[in-house]
């Protein structure tokens, strides 16, 4: 019998799932890449030295021996956030011998609750080194063996309520029990960049949410009713983006002041179509700036039939104002949904926010339903709508994330929110 050391546990680490990637074909390998890089990227935060090994569709996380476990328990925590994982493991490395594997299962189990009650458990081991001496179900019977003698636990194979998970990798033996669900999705950045335009309601953020769960690096930009609107509606939209930076790691929310806009189409006549005579600007003023920043595509919350703006030949009406194609993740879900999402990922309390949004500005007291693209596009001619959206992109102002100070913008000038997140969120909590 080997020696095993005092600690059977070995040293802790963290166990990546793929998702998605797994599937693609001669491709992949520029997926691993750029997921492996956003893990980095997101672990580098922690100050912390470790490894990462790539393996046959898993991640392995190693952390220099003598790490402290609270460590390795808060790269697991923040790793759920990276897009491209399915399941992301709390695990622990031992050496490849099925001594040591038995050492630390019988280990990991004895501070479980399940023990005390007696509850059902089950192994499953997976060996992806086929030279290690036992095969999966003898390993599964062995350590289940030894569990069910020290612990008198019964085995339970279907719906156990204590799985203990044995992957035999090439170097190492990974043993765990739980797993915290990742955001599945393919990683950031491997579909392309998106303009975002992004309110404060609800709806915008999940679509940016659901866009970068499919691989698009996303930048933000918001309409604010400036001079008419307090500057609230800023700190809003960049609270959002501070929100979901969690997701894709840096992003710069871009705003336009859009209140003399708003009233040149209103002294222009767009009477019922004000609304989506607004959005139509908005999006030509969109694919300006999109097109400086070279992103490909426009992003949009808009969901079929939700309000008057957007009923399904007000969106043709919108398609029609810019050439650039815009995507609508959320065109096909109810409202209630959406929420559930925006509560899930940690938008839903920013966007409930009471706010001036510019939208609501001017608004007739009907607007139109089944809007006219010849009637839209009369409006526009009277007020050179093309010219006005070029200067209204000249006009926007840079939010950055991640270097907070000032400093060159790629696009218009850049300024830092006194108070973000911290501001909005002490108001919710005081209209709570
Ligand atoms: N002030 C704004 N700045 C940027 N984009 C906006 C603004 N107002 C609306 N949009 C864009 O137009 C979409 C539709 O807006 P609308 O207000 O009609 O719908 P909504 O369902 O209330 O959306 P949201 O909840 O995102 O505000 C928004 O999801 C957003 O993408």
């Amino acid at each position: 019998m080997s020696v095993v050391p005092p600690s059977a546990l070995g040293d802790p680490c963290v166990l990546l799932k793929l998702g998605e990637v797994v599937l693609k074909g001669r491709n992949r390998e520029r997926f691993e890449r750029r997921l492996q890089g956003n893990i980095r990227a997101v672990l580098r935060e922690f100050g912390v030295p470790f490894d990462l090994r790539q393996r046959h569709g898993v991640i392995a996380i190693l952390l220099p021996e003598g790490t402290p476990v609270a460590t390795a328990d808060a790269f697991a925590r923040r790793l759920t956030d990276v897009v491209g994982l399915v399941w992301v493991h709390r695990a622990w490395r031992v050496a490849k011998d099925p001594d040591a594997v038995t050492a630390a299962a019988l280990e990991l189990v004895a501070g479980r609750p399940e023990v005390e009650r007696r509850a059902t458990f089950a192994v499953r081991s997976r060996r992806r080194d086929k030279r290690f001496p036992l095969r999966s179900n003898e390993l599964d019977r062995m350590v289940g063996g030894e569990i069910n003698d020290k612990y008198g636990l019964p085995v339970r194979l279907k719906d156990p309520e204590l799985t203990v998970s044995i992957e035999v990798d090439r170097d190492e033996v990974f043993v765990y029990t739980d797993g915290l669900p990742g955001q599945g999705g393919l990683p950031v950045g491997t579909s392309g960049r998106g303009l975002v335009l992004m309110s404060g309601g609800i709806d915008s953020p999940v679509a940016a949410y659901r866009m970068m769960r499919r691989g698009l690096q996303v930048d933000f930009l918001h309409f604010s009713g400036i001079p008419f609107t307090t500057s609230e509606s800023i700190y809003k939209a960049y609270a959002l983006m501070r929100a979901l930076s969690r997701f894709q790691g840096r992003a710069r929310l871009f705003v336009v002041p859009f209140g003399k806009a708003q009233q040149s189409l209103k002294t222009s006549g767009a009477d019922r179509l004000q609304v989506v005579a607004q959005r139509r600007l908005m999006l030509k003023t969109a694919e300006e700036v999109a097109h400086r920043l070279h992103r490909d595509v426009l992003v949009t919350g808009d969901s079929l039939g939700q309000v008057a703006s957007q009923t399904l030949q007000n969106i043709t009406a919108l398609d029609d104002a810019v050439s650039m194609p815009i995507l609508r993740p959320l065109i096909g879900m109810d409202k209630s949904e959406i929420m559930a999402e925006a509560r899930r990922i940690g938008t839903l309390e920013i966007s409930e926010l009471p706010d001036e949004d510019c939208c609501t500005l001017l608004t007739p007291r009907r607007a139109e339903t089944r809007a006219k693209i010849s009637d839209l596009r009369q409006i526009e001619r009277r007020l050179d709508a093309e010219e006005l959206a070029v200067r209204l992109a000249d006009s926007i102002q840079e939010y950055k994330l991640d270097s907070p100070k000032a400093g060159s913008a790629e696009t218009g000038s850049e300024q830092e929110p006194e108070s973000e997140q911290e501001f909005a969120m002490e108001r919710a909590e005081r209209s709570a």
